[in-house]
């Protein structure tokens, strides 16, 4: 039977090629490995495979350079020969995209096996994943992300809400199933606004109690069940420093694997100038101010280091490029000195 479908995927996707880009022939590709758990056996001996252990991604160093090797299925099989361990553990391996001639990407998580035994054999280190999104090249990071967030959710959805009873997964790691009460549970992330508040000449930022020293970002929350993208703008603006907006329009989005996959919707917001007085919420912010254009281009070239002062003091830094929050301040300011020129 396995033979037959996939002579007929064979020659259904020799026709798709003909008809169709290589980004839409990639795309299809990946939707019927997700569907096709033979197929998906099968593309694993021949993928490719990004490491985990606990969650943290193998990276390896050469020179000042950080690189996210690739494996393939031999070398991990020669990894998991070391611990005596037989090739069934590629199986626990999630689907996280392809190359454009379509080899598979997957990530396998050896949070069972030691450590050290794998990081000197592969000459690496396996390392925590907010420290590696960081040194990483710009490309790499968000597949990084996604990767942990997926074996992440594997990790905490092993059993049924409904019946306590255990869940089985497909062969691509794209959802979970429970036989017993028929529910398939798909990977959730949680939508979450960012939102740069302008009153026009400045821009608002503001401090969580568990931002690095000196760090100051845009307004951020999760979104409340039911609400959409502009209601929850309305609302955590005027929750967290009382004010109201008056009109807002949508940025750019981005995956944020902190505290567990979030998908970030990232918008401008304006506030009158004459209603600017922040009342801040102290529950959720230390500190929240307008800072006007120069302020911020200040802050945009200091590091984390460069900001402590002789007497221990921070003066304000921004969150990183890899953050949205940087990608928003760095619009308002191109906004701001285009208005001036
Ligand atoms: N990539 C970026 O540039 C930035 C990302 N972020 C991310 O945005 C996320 C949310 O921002 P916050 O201002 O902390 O949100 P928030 O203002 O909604 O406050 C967090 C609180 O909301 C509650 N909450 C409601 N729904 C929740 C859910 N689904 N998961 C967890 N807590 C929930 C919890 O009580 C939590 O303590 C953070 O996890 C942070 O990592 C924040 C700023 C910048
Ligand atoms: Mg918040």
């Amino acid at each position: 039977m396995a033979a037959i479908y996939q002579a007929v995927y064979r020659r259904a996707s020799s026709l798709i090629c003909r008809l169709h880009s290589t980004y839409v022939r990639k795309m299809r590709y990946l939707n019927v490995l997700k569907e096709d758990d033979s197929l998906c056996r099968q593309a694993q001996t021949s993928g490719t495979f990004y490491l985990f252990h606990n969650l943290s991604p193998f990276l390896q160093k050469v020179g000042e350079k950080y690189f996210v090797p690739q494996l393939s299925a031999a070398e991990i099989k020669r990894i998991l020969e070391k611990f005596k361990e037989t090739e069934q553990w590629i199986e626990k391996s999630v689907l996280i995209g392809c190359s454009d001639e379509h080899i598979p990407h997957f990530a396998l998580d050896l949070g069972a096996l030691e450590k050290s035994v794998i990081e000197s054999q592969l000459k690496g280190s396996f390392t925590n994943l907010q420290k590696a999104l960081f040194v990483v090249d710009g490309k790499d990071s968000p597949l990084l992300a996604s990767a942990q967030s997926l074996l992440q959710w594997h990790n905490s959805h092993q059993y049924c809400s409904k019946t306590g009873q255990p869940t089985q997964r497909n062969t691509a790691g794209s959802k979970r199933v429970c036989h017993a009460s028929g529910i398939t549970y798909y990977p959730q992330m949680s939508p979450v606004i960012i939102t740069l508040v302008s009153d026009g000449s400045r821009c608002l930022l503001a401090r969580q109690p568990s931002f690095p020293q000196g760090m100051y970002s845009a307004l951020s929350g999760f979104c409340d069940m039911g609400e959409n993208v502009e209601e929850a703008v309305h609302r955590e603006v005027a929750e967290e420093v009382g004010l109201e907006v008056e009109s807002l329009w949508y940025s750019a989005s981005q995956h944020w694997p902190f505290p567990s996959s979030c998908l970030m919707i990232a918008c401008h917001a304006l506030v009158r100038a004459q209603q600017a007085e922040i009342s801040m919420n102290k529950l959720e912010l230390e500190e929240a101010h307008w800072f006007g254009l120069e302020e911020i281009m200040e802050g945009l070239k200091r590091q984390p280091r460069s900001a402590k002062q002789n007497d221990g003091s921070f003066l304000p830094w921004f969150p990183p490029k890899q953050a949205i929050a940087h990608q928003l301040i760095c619009e308002w300011v191109k906004q701001q000195t285009s208005q001036l020129a």
